[in-house]
């Protein structure tokens, strides 16, 4: 039997004045999977969010769990809004307890504090939260009613490695559970550890679906070696010196196509022509390649790759 779908877009469009937030843009999502949103700031993805949950107004059809948002049952989605900002002088626990003051069946106020690591916080008013446990909290809310659909705009921001580790556990428990999840996100590695299907947004329209490992397969590139260099260093004629293909990004060069066995070679030639190496590292293509060559960011503004300038400094 086919999987249902928990969620469906059909060529949804919107558009703030002049602006087109959304262009057409077609997307299912079966029950129990996790699916993750990427793309640049002002790409669409709040507003898709938004459009599935049916608290914006937009062209096109959605449905959730079979039905237009407005018709299904609150209890059954949650939603962390990527705004959120709850009354001040409620602690952890009182936000929790409002929230399933919302619904006739919750899980328990002290369960929800435990899965998001704010038990020990729990009678802190949230003005006095950290950052991190704000947005804990937060994420707190959307859990209380055990959604069968749970949407996550941007749920790690502000969040430290650890506990950003911790709700990936929880959204992988969940997601366990049957919960489908919807989530956006800045972080590539967040998006490849939990998504089963990633989708990428551009200027409102959905450029690629698939699993990490197909995006990277089809759009990663090959293997790499990122090398650290002195200023001065021009990619475009080492490329030709070399016979390889060598461009320059956030301030390191990037030979491609490397094989693990090679490095030895390549980092020699380097040097034999007189580039000056401080560090290096190989590295397989990953979602943050897939993603930097999708939306154009991997090349300089002009659009050709960026020369390797004296002083500049960036990471991957
Ligand atoms: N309420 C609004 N009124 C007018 N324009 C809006 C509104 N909300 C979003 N937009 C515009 O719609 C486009 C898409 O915005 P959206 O917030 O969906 O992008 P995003 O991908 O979520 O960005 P970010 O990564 O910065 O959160 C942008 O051009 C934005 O300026």
């Amino acid at each position: 039997m086919a999987e249902a779908e928990a969620l469906v877009a059909d060529e949804v469009r919107k558009q703030y004045g002049d602006a087109v937030a959304l262009d057409g843009v077609s997307l299912s999502v079966p029950e129990g999977e996790v699916f993750g949103l990427v793309g640049p700031n002002g790409a669409g993805k709040t507003t898709l969010v938004r459009a599935l949950t049916g608290t914006t107004p937009c062209e096109g059809t959605v449905r959730v769990l079979g039905a237009p948002p407005g018709d299904v049952d609150p209890a059954r989605v949650g939603l962390l809004p990527q705004s959120f900002h709850p009354a001040d002088r409620l602690t952890a626990r009182e936000l929790i307890a409002y929230y399933a003051g919302l619904y006739d069946e919750t899980r328990t106020v002290g369960a929800v504090l435990d899965d998001v690591g704010l038990a020990d916080a729990a009678d802190t008013w949230y003005e006095n939260l950290s950052g991190g446990q704000q947005r804990r909290a937060c994420v707190g809310t959307a859990l209380v009613n055990d959604p069968d659909v749970l949407f996550l705009d941007e749920p790690t921001t502000g969040i430290d490695p650890a506990g950003r580790r911790s709700l990936w556990t929880l959204v992988e428990d969940l997601a366990a559970g049957g919960t489908t999840v919807l989530l956006t996100s800045h972080s590539m590695a967040e998006v490849e550890r939990l998504a089963d299907r990633v989708g990428l947004l551009r200027d409102g329209r959905l450029v690629a679906v698939g699993t990490p490992a197909a995006l990277i397969a089809d759009h990663g590139g090959d293997s790499h070696l990122l090398v650290d260099v002195g200023p001065d260093v021009d990619p475009a004629a080492l490329s030709t010196t070399l016979d390889a293909d060598v461009t320059a990004r956030d301030g390191r060069l990037v030979v491609r196509n490397v094989a693990l066995a090679d490095v030895g070679s390549v980092v020699a030639d380097l040097e034999a022509h007189g580039v000056d190496i401080d560090s290096f590292t190989w590295a397989e293509p990953d979602l943050e390649d897939v993603y930097l060559r999708l939306t154009g960011e991997a090349l300089g503004p002009t659009g050709a790759a960026a020369p390797v300038a004296a002083g500049e400094e960036g990471e991957r």
